[in-house]
This record gives structure tokens, C-alpha cells and sequence, in this order.
């Protein structure tokens, strides 16, 4: 399989990320191999995918590429690939052959029951919940690959697709887009077998995806000046007109009106094959990208005529040109007396290069003029994610609106992560039959597992140069351990330099190091999660931002760094440990630590890699990690000790509470909250305290100290709301979400005690819990057995009077199954029945995205009018800022000082009470401090 580069692998909804793992292993499967065969470490986990794959496929479509070709030359306009032996229906794969790449786009769903979705079944049959905003077309959860193949390969590129059984399916046809610059396009289905079409054109095919709004996709587009992306959220009803600039072998450039209405307006013969063209017969250059890296070594001013070498070194400001304005490009070579060999190669390319990218920026800019055009997207081949093009082609586009070129209304270069696969992705969108036509950005969630570049991808650490050189019983994960050592940090880019030419005329931008192509790209994996959704509740979603911390500022983004990797072997310990501690767990372990690593290394370099990113994503991508290698709940062991260490005294906190007046009461639950809120396994500070005393103890501790004024605190707003003040009194709340954090003391005696008080009150409480493991947070999947346990605790404490509130609730939210207390002796309290249920909010990280949470907790929203955020990651590293169309309650103890120091201005362990009330008429309850 040599010439494979898979950029990036995918994925759906899909917990099980062992069938991506399988997948990745891209070994060609053969049908003799069954499932115990696959073999290797992680064996357990990793072969029941191909080994289903092979027995559900007896029956279904082959791909039979015997005696496949490429019918005549692929520079032709009308290239087919004929399969001679075809005889079975194909589906769900879109290529885009282009000159030089083939991309390749394929869609994989999750056909066996995913860990995922037994999980969700067991919680939703626990609460009785229906899924009543279910699509009304296929479930399409699955993933999106991207692979690219060299052309001149193509028999790699049908070798993967047989390997990946690509083309087994229902009754799609394969879709193939070949060409450039042709605008013609035709599809045949397979059932004609023999002949695949081949289809192309490079502007119709972007014109296709944005129809497709693949453009209002999150940290998709980013403009990039001087070394800088800055990504840019487009809002789908903004985002015509626009701009399509294709740099291919030629440029055309498409003004795209809307779904649908687009229009070559221009183009130009002068593009990416004029400059690797010209580039090979005056530099002799081998490829490409060997051009382009040399053009960052490159000083134009040897070959280029500019405005001081015609004006004696100086400016020409009468029509605001500046000394190093380039007059003519390659205008010098007419006045000396050199040979070509007289020239360094770097200036050729240099000069060739700047005089191509701003010609396409200026004839960009003139269009976007012509029709008022305020975004032009750039993409195609010339660009390829390089970011040193992308300056100059950014930089080329705004220098002609400067001063007295400046016309109304500046035009901006955007560019697109995605871009080198939009052709394959607007092809594979276009089968109407995927259900994709409504595709929304909060069901994609993007993924950057380790796993690609043991595929051959090069996103991170060295590709296994051929996927067959260890006979294919061999796992990824196998290739992963035994090529860790090679795996080095990657090398920075040097900081931004100039070509020491200055002002406007040049872009800024200009690396050490030419990254190649796909790891530039930074295409992840798209999963595709249809029941992910925007939290109903938050105020205004479009300026919904979730992260606190803005890694953009250098020194953030290295502090943070800094506190994830030197946490490291401390998770790796637990992590090891949850897995019994065995060898192989230990190489996993080792192997999910150069994993983080190199990521991290990765976005030092270069922080918007991977998208833009926040505090919430490096955590996030810190727990991907570790169940990319396979370590499911790192926090397990401590996570149910602590459970039983606070569930023991959680009918004598109960008694306490119960003894006190409504007002005090409530103060103490507040208390308690945030003092269990210290039990936190991701903050050094409060690892470090753990070895200085028991659970208990340090509960005890933390709660003494909680003592008013917090250095947030609404707490009297928030106790106004719950009493009223004098006469005036408001109902309870009808439905309170819990945003629960951490297992053990966390939510056994904080949160447990306190929606303990809202359903005594009359509030029905939803406790939102995690979908996955993340740190010590407490799961979805966990909270009934510790709701069952606390309310069985009640019962049996030695005072009868204590009431059974969590038992019944939790029986009406149907987290309680049988009769498993005896309730004859328990006196039922006044309170009305309301349930206590649980949702899993869709994540699996410490901080939570209300952009995408599950379709239950969308639900679950919908009647509520107070929401209680806890914990640092949940209510201050995320939606800290955060409005919502109800009351909200934010509570957290800030457990860094740093944090602690910037947000609140105090120091670490104070708390946050953040209250923000809904306008009632009341007036004493209308404010809140935000
Ligand atoms: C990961 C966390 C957000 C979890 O905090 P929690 O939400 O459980 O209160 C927090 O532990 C954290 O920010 N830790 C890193 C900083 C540190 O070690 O101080
Ligand atoms: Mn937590």
C-alpha cells in the first residue's frame, strides 16, 4: 500500500473507537480471516470489527477490481474507470482525482450495537425517555475518512478500497471526479457495473459542498495573516454571496449566490500548474512541495524589479508604493547580465511564486469588486494547507486594499481546513440518499487520533512507510508501541520572520520549515453524532463561546502546557493501574504519553492546529487520548472508594441538615457543594493534598474554611429567589438541571443533598451527568447506583424521620427499578411527587460544549428554569460567561491560583456562587452580578 497517506481516520458517535482502531489497521481483509486472528495486543477489543465486517458481508456487494484500469489517460477529459468483473452494487465513497492527489472521502457507520448505544439504551430504559426529535431519514451516525493517494497510484487507492470493503453497500454508486478544471459531471450507478463514470471539475465541486453548508461548519474557515489563522464562524444565512477561488492546474474562480446558484465569473490560466511548471524547468526541482520549501529560503529582491530599484531605493508615495513594492516580477533578470544558473533556485521559486499568488489575488480581488463580494474562499491544490501560501495569497488579496487601492468594503481571503477534500466531500454529500442534506455543525464532532499516521497519515511521529511490512496480524496499536521511540516532538517552525524587505509589499509569514501537505492540513475525523444538539437553554448561541481562557495569549497557552504535561505521569500511573497494572497496560500507558505529548508538542507550535482552540479542547483531547489507547475509566478504583467513603456519611450530613431552619439549611448545602468540590484529580494542588489526610478529613477541612463572603457571591439573590423576600414570594422552580461533577464527596455529599432540598421544595430535578469517563467525574452510567445507594442509606439510618425524598423521586424518575427498600416504617413528607432523573449530557470531557449535547439533556431542557452548573471545568474554564433563557447557578471551587487569580482576582480554593436571575417582576430579584 505504498503511497497511502490517510490524513486523518473517522468516526461516529461512536464510543467504540476499537472499530476505528480496526479500521485503521487498513489491512486488507480476507475473507479466511476470522475473528480471533487479528491478534496482537488489544486483541480483545480489536477483532470483532473486521471479523463481523466478514461475517455479515458473505452476502453483501463486492468490489471486484480485478482487471481495473483507468480508461485512457487521466488527463482526459472524460476518464472512466472500468471494472471489467464488477458485478455487485457499491456505496458510500466519493473520490476527487485530481493531477496530482486522489482524495478519497468514505463514510462508515456503525452497524453493530456500539458500547455507546447500549449505554444510552440502559440509561433512557432507566428513565423511561424517549427520543421523540429523531430524523426522520436513516440514522447516518458514522464517520467521515479522509485519505489521500498519490494519482499516478491508483491501484494503491483501489487496493484500499477493497481493503476497506469501501464498496460493499446498498445500491449508491461509486462517484469519481477526475480533472481539474472541467466542469462536466456524471454519475452512473453500479448496477451497470463494468464502467464506473468518472466526473470532475474542481469549481462545480466546491460550489456543490457549500450548497451543502460544509462552509458554516465550526473552525472550518480561517483567514491567515502573518503566520496567524484566525478562524471565522460563518453563519449559513451569511454566507452568500461569496467567492470561489479553485487553484488548481488553472484558476477558476465561482461566485456562489446560494444553495445551489453559482456562476463562473472568471479565472486565469496562470495558476498552480504555471507555477510548479515554470518552477521544474527553472529550478529543477523534483516535486512540488520541494519548490515550495524552497521559496521560503528564496529573496525575491535578486530577480524581482521593485519600486526603489526604478526610484533609486526610495518610496513612490505620491501613489503610495512603497521602496520594496514589486514593480516587475522578474524584471531585474532583463537588465543583468546573468545566465540562469546565475540565480539562486530559493529566488526563483520566491519571485515565481509571489508573481503567481498575486495575480490570482489581484484578479480575485477585482471580481470580488465587480460583484460586491465580501469573502473569497481560496482553495485547490496550489494550497494544500500551506500556510506560507496562504499568506501570500491572503497578503496579495489585501494589499490592493490599501490606501489608494482601497475601494469600499474590503474583501477577505478565508481559507478552509477541509479544502484539499472538498471536491471528494461535495461529491459524497450529493448522494441524496445519505440523509446529509440537513446536516447541522453541532452533530460533527472532530477527532485527532493517534492511530492515523500508523495508516500512513502524518498528522504526528513517523508513518509506517508500508502497512503490510508486518504481515497484517499486526495492530496499529502494535505499530504505535514498537515506532514509539521514534516519535519525536515536531520540529517548530521558526517564529515568524521577514524577508527583510518590510512594509506591506511582503507577507510576514515565512517558516523554517515547509510542513507537508497533510500534516498542514490538520483534517481530523468528522464524527458525525445526528442526536447531538444545541443546548435550548443558552441565551444566544451564535455568540455562545464556550471557553473562559483565551489560549491565543501566548503565556496562557504555555502555562496551561505546562500544568497538562507535568500531570502527566501521574495519569499515566492511574491509568496503568485501572488496568491492572499489566505489561500491557504499561505499553499503553507508555504509548498514550508520547501520544499527549506530541500533540501537545504539536499545538505549542502551532495552537490552531487542530481548530480553534480552547482549555476545554487540550482537556478534551487529554481524555480522547486515553481511550484512543484503549484506557476506559483511568479514575475508576478511585472514583468508587470515594463513592463508599461519602455515601457512609451521608445519613449523618442528612440528619444534620434536616435539624436546621429552611434559610440556614440552604446556606449549608451551598457550603457543601463547594466544599466537596475540592475533590479533584485533575488539579495538582488538591492531588497534593489528598496525602495529608483521609476523604473524610479533608471534607471536614475544606468545609470549615467555607466560610461568606465567596470571592463570588450571589448566594442572597439566589436565597431571595428560592424564599422570596417579606410577602413576596415566587413558586419553586417547575425543573432544575444539575450539571454534576466529580464522583466520591462531589456529588454524594454535595450535589446529591442539594437536589435533595429542590424536589422537597417541589422541583423536579435532572441530574446531567457525563456520557464518558473523564477524570474523576461521575458518569450517567454510575449516578443510579449512587442515587440508589444514598436513598437505601436514608432508610436505614437509625432516625425513621429522616424522609425517603431521593427514594421516591428516584423511584418516579425510574432510577429505581424494584422495590429495593422497604418503605413501610418511612413517613412521606408533604412534598409532591416529583421525579428525580438523570441524562447524560453527550460528553466525555471535563468541561462541557453546550453547543453539542445529547438529544436527552435537549429534552430534558426544555421544561426547566433553573440550571445549576458545577465545578471548575463545567461552570468556570466553560460557561463561566455563558447566558441562559432561565435562572442559572454557577459553583465552583477554584482549585489553581493562576485561575483563581485571573478570573476572580483572588486566590486558590475560593469559591464562585455565581447567580444570574431572570427578569421577574419582582424587582429586589431583578439583578444579578454578571
Ligand atoms: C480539569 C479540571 C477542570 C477539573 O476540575 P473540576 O471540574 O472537577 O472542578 C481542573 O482540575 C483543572 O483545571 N486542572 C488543571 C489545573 C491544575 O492542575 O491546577
Ligand atoms: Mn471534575
Amino acid at each position: 500500500m505504498a503511497g497511502l497517506t490517510e490524513d486523518t481516520v473517522l468516526g461516529i458517535d461512536d464510543i467504540k473507537e476499537k472499530d476505528e482502531e480496526t479500521e485503521r489497521t487498513s489491512k486488507p481483509i480476507d475473507k479466511e480471516v476470522s475473528a480471533g486472528e487479528e491478534g496482537g495486543q488489544g486483541e480483545r477489543d480489536m477483532a470483532p470489527s473486521a471479523g463481523n465486517l466478514i461475517h455479515r458481508s458473505g452476502s453483501r456487494p463486492q468490489l471486484d477490481l480485478s482487471k481495473a484500469a483507468i480508461a485512457g489517460n487521466f488527463e482526459e477529459r472524460n476518464p472512466t474507470i472500468l471494472l471489467p468483473n464488477q458485478s455487485d452494487d457499491i456505496s458510500h465513497l466519493a473520490l476527487d482525482i485530481g493531477g496530482s492527489l486522489i482524495k478519497l472521502v468514505y463514510f462508515s457507520r456503525h452497524e453493530d450495537q456500539s458500547i455507546s448505544d447500549k449505554r444510552k439504551k440502559t440509561v433512557k430504559e432507566r428513565l423511561g425517555i424517549s427520543n421523540c426529535n429523531r430524523r426522520s431519514y436513516p440514522i447516518l451516525g458514522g464517520r467521515l475518512h479522509f485519505v489521500k493517494f498519490e494519482t499516478n497510484k491508483i491501484n494503491d487507492c483501489l487496493e484500499f478500497i477493497d481493503s476497506k470493503q469501501l464498496h460493499r453497500g446498498d445500491n449508491y454508486g461509486i462517484l469519481l471526479l477526475i480533472g481539474m478544471d472541467s466542469l462536466w459531471h456524471s454519475e452512473l450507478s453500479a448496477n451497470d457495473n463494468a464502467v464506473i463514470k468518472a466526473t470532475g471539475g474542481g469549481a462545480y465541486k466546491f460550489a456543490d459542498l457549500f450548497k451543502e453548508r460544509l462552509g458554516a461548519i465550526r473552525h472550518e474557515a480561517f483567514t491567515h495573516k502573518e503566520g496567524q489563522k484566525e478562524f471565522v464562524q460563518i453563519d449559513h444565512n451569511e454566507l452568500f454571496p461569496y467567492l470561489l477561488v479553485n487553484i488548481g492546474s488553472g484558476v477558476s474562480m465561482i461566485k456562489v449566490d446560494g444553495d445551489g446558484k453559482f456562476q463562473r465569473v472568471s479565472g486565469t490560466n496562470v495558476g498552480g500548474g504555471t507555477y510548479w511548471g515554470l518552477g521544474r524547468l527553472l529550478t529543477k526541482c523534483k516535486s512540488f512541495d520541494e519548490l515550495l520549501e524552497l521559496s521560503q529560503r528564496g529573496d525575491n529582491r535578486t530577480i524581482d524589479m521593485l519600486v526603489g530599484d526604478i526610484y533609486g531605493g526610495m518610496d513612490y508615495p505620491k501613489i503610495g508604493l512603497s521602496a520594496s513594492t514589486i514593480a516587475s516580477s522578474f524584471g531585474k533578470a532583463i537588465s543583468e547580465n546573468k545566465e540562469l544558473e546565475d540565480y539562486r533556485p530559493e529566488d526563483i521559486s520566491l519571485s515565481l511564486l509571489r508573481m503567481i499568488s498575486y495575480n490570482i489575488g489581484q484578479i480575485s480581488h477585482l471580481n470580488a469588486l465587480r460583484f460586491g463580494i465580501k469573502r473569497i474562499f481560496f482553495g485547490g491544490f496550489f494550497i494544500r494547507g500551506h500556510a506560507y501560501t496562504m499568506d501570500t495569497i491572503s497578503f496579495a488579496v489585501h494589499f490592493w486594499q490599501f490606501p489608494i487601492f482601497r475601494s469600499k468594503g474590503e474583501a477577505q481571503a478565508m481559507f478552509l481546513r477541509h479544502e484539499g477534500f472538498l471536491g471528494a466531500l461535495g461529491a459524497f454529500m450529493s448522494y441524496e440518499k445519505h440523509g446529509l442534506d440537513d446536516l447541522m455543525a453541532h452533530q460533527l464532532v472532530e477527532r485527532f487520533p493517534m492511530g492515523a499516521p500508523y495508516t500512513g497519515g502524518k498528522i504526528h511521529g513517523p508513518p509506517l512507510g508500508d502497512l503490510n511490512e508486518k504481515a497484517s496480524v499486526i495492530s496499529w496499536m502494535e505499530k504505535f508501541v514498537q515506532k514509539g521511540t521514534e516519535i519525536t516532538a515536531p520540529v517548530p517552525m521558526t517564529p515568524s520572520g521577514t524577508t527583510g524587505l518590510g512594509g506591506f509589499e511582503v507577507p510576514l509569514s515565512k517558516g523554517g520549515i515547509l510542513r507537508s501537505d497533510a500534516s498542514a492540513l490538520n483534517v481530523g475525523v468528522l464524527h458525525l453524532v445526528p442526536s447531538l444538539e444545541v443546548f435550548p437553554l443558552l441565551a444566544d448561541p451564535k455568540m455562545y463561546e464556550p471557553n473562559t481562557i483565551d489560549l491565543s495569549d501566548h503565556g496562557e497557552l504555555e502555562y496551561w502546557f505546562t500544568v497538562l504535561s507535568e500531570h502527566l505521569p501521574d495519569l499515566v500511573d492511574k491509568a496503568v493501574a485501572s488496568e491492572g497494572g499489566t505489561d500491557d497496560a504499561k505499553r499503553r500507558g507508555d504509548a498514550f504519553a508520547r501520544a499527549f505529548s506530541a500533540h501537545l508538542a504539536r499545538l505549542l507550535e502551532e495552537p490552531a492546529a487542530y481548530g480553534k482552540l480552547g482549555l476545554a479542547n487540550l482537556l478534551e483531547l487529554r481524555e480522547e487520548c486515553l481511550r484512543e489507547f484503549q484506557f476506559v475509566d483511568a479514575y475508576r478504583s478511585i472514583k468508587q472508594r470515594e463513592n463508599e467513603a461519602s455515601l457512609a456519611v451521608l445519613p449523618d450530613l442528612l440528619m444534620e441538615l434536616d435539624s436546621m431552619s429552611e434559610e440556614i439549611r440552604l446556606l449549608t448545602l451551598i457550603e457543601g457543594v463547594l466544599a466537596a468540590n475540592i475533590f479533584d484529580w485533575g488539579a495538582r494542588a488538591c492531588v497534593d493534598l489528598y496525602h495529608e489526610g483521609t476523604i473524610i478529613e479533608i471534607y471536614r477541612m475544606s468545609r470549615n474554611k467555607m466560610h461568606r463572603p465567596w470571592r463570588v457571591d450571589d448566594f442572597d439573590v439566589f436565597k431571595e429567589r428560592m424564599f422570596g423576600s417579606g410577602d413576596k414570594k415566587l413558586p419553586p422552580h417547575r425543573r432544575a438541571l444539575l450539571f454534576v461533577d466529580n464522583a466520591g464527596a462531589d456529588i454524594v455529599l454535595g450535589m446529591l443533598p442539594l437536589a435533595r432540598e429542590l424536589l422537597r421544595r417541589g422541583t423536579e430535578v435532572v441530574l446531567v451527568a457525563n456520557s464518558l469517563p473523564a477524570l474523576n467525574d461521575v458518569t450517567a452510567m454510575e449516578l443510579p447506583d449512587i442515587v440508589a445507594e444514598a436513598a437505601k442509606k436514608e432508610t436505614d439510618s437509625s432516625s425513621p424521620q429522616h424522609c425517603d425524598i431521593l427514594r421516591r423521586a428516584a423511584e418516579a424518575g425510574g432510577l429505581l427499578v424494584d422495590a429495593m427498600i422497604n418503605t413501610v416504617d418511612s413517613p412521606r413528607e408533604n412534598s409532591a411527587l416529583v421525579p428525580l432523573r438523570v441524562v447524560e449530557n453527550g460528553c466525555g470531557s471535563p468541561c462541557i460544549d453546550l453547543r453539542q449535547v445529547s438529544s436527552e439533556l435537549a429534552a430534558a431542557a426544555n421544561d426547566a428554569d433553573l440550571i445549576i452548573l458545577e465545578g471548575m471545568g463545567r461552570s468556570l474554564h466553560t460557561n463561566f460567561n455563558a447566558r441562559f433563557k432561565c435562572d442559572a447557578l454557577k459553583l465552583a471551587m477554584v482549585k489553581n491560583q493562576r485561575l483563581a487569580e485571573k478570573l476572580i482576582n483572588g486566590n486558590i480554593y475560593d469559591c464562585v456562587c455565581r447567580f444570574c436571575i431572570l427578569h421577574y417582576k419582582f424587582s429586589l430579584l431583578g439583578h444579578c452580578t454578571l
